[in-house]
């Protein structure tokens, strides 16, 4: 799906513009990163990209059409949003979540039918955790929600995926696994758009990255031109070297530096 935003701001009542004049593009097959400091506005603007606030002025472009003028379930049909923390109020099992993803699908008193049953199992064995089918979700680990919940955005078939910090609670291997299947996803033809705290995210999985700040991109490109020792530094207030990897030197990994480096001039090589 093709994503345009123009001259978006936004405003919760009675509060200061949380972010003004945002624009960019997304296409499909693209993995969008957006870093930023906590409070800069990166879950609420995937609230709006999801149609659930509104914008005080500019648009938001899905497919060329105004997202404003779409009805709920037409959005739930194609775009996925993840939430952070995500804990639901009852006891459903993992297949009853990832069933939870068909129901933009079904009519308006409709069940679940053999399809839907399919599309649920088989996403939750595409994500390795179909042995937690009948498992409550409320009893399985934050990382195993994550990949149950992700399971259900891939039965519902969407085509813009919205993922609010979902490496939070992963243990590093499924870090990587879960990220390297959003790379998968999107080069089925979704378009992903995550919000994470951790560069490397960018550096390691994204094809474009930007970070957020003072209610506006400090940067938005590819991950390289995005995670810079600069920006890192004028973003999170902290020294970084951004180095290279030597198996691969397209890749490239963050690493914080002690704090006086921040006061000291950069040594010279
Ligand atoms: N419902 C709300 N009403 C009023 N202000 C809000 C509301 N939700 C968030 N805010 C404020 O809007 C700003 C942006 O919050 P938001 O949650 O979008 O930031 P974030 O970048 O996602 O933060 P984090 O990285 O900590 O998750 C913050 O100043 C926050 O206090």
């Amino acid at each position: 799906m093709k994503l345009q935003v123009r001259d978006a701001t936004f405003a919760y009542p009675g509060s200061r513009e949380v972010f003004r004049g945002l624009s960019f593009d997304m296409t499909p097959n693209e993995v969008f990163c957006l870093l930023g400091p906590n409070g800069t506005g990166k879950s609420t603007l995937l609230q709006c990209l999801d149609g659930l606030l509104p914008l005080a002025s500019g648009k938001i472009l899905l497919d060329g059409q105004d997202l404003s003028r779409w009805g709920r379930r037409e959005i739930a049909r194609r775009v996925a949003f993840i939430p952070q923390n995500h804990v639901p109020v009852f006891p459903f099992t993992a297949l009853e979540v990832a069933l939870l993803g068909r129901t933009p699908h079904l009519g308006i008193f409709g069940s679940p039918g053999k399809r839907d049953q399919h599309l649920a199992e088989e996403a939750l064995d595409r994500l390795g955790v179909l042995p937690l089918r009948d498992r409550p979700y409320t009893d399985i680990s934050g990382g195993e929600r994550q990949l149950v919940l992700l399971a259900s955005v891939l039965a519902q078939q969407a085509e813009l995926l919205l993922l609010d910090e979902p490496t939070a609670h992963l243990d590093f291997g499924n870090q990587t696994r879960f990220l390297r299947t959003l790379g998968t996803l999107a080069r089925e033809g979704l378009s992903v758009l995550l919000t994470s705290h951790v560069p490397d995210h960018a550096l390691s999985s994204a094809s474009t990255a930007a970070i957020l700040k003072d209610g506006r991109f400090l940067r938005c490109g590819t991950p390289s031109e995005v995670v810079t020792e600069s920006l890192i530094r004028e973003a999170y207030g902290v020294a970084v070297r951004v180095l290279e990897v030597p198996e691969n030197p397209d890749m490239r990994t963050c690493v914080p530096l002690p704090e006086e480096t921040l006061t000291k001039p950069r040594p010279r090589h």
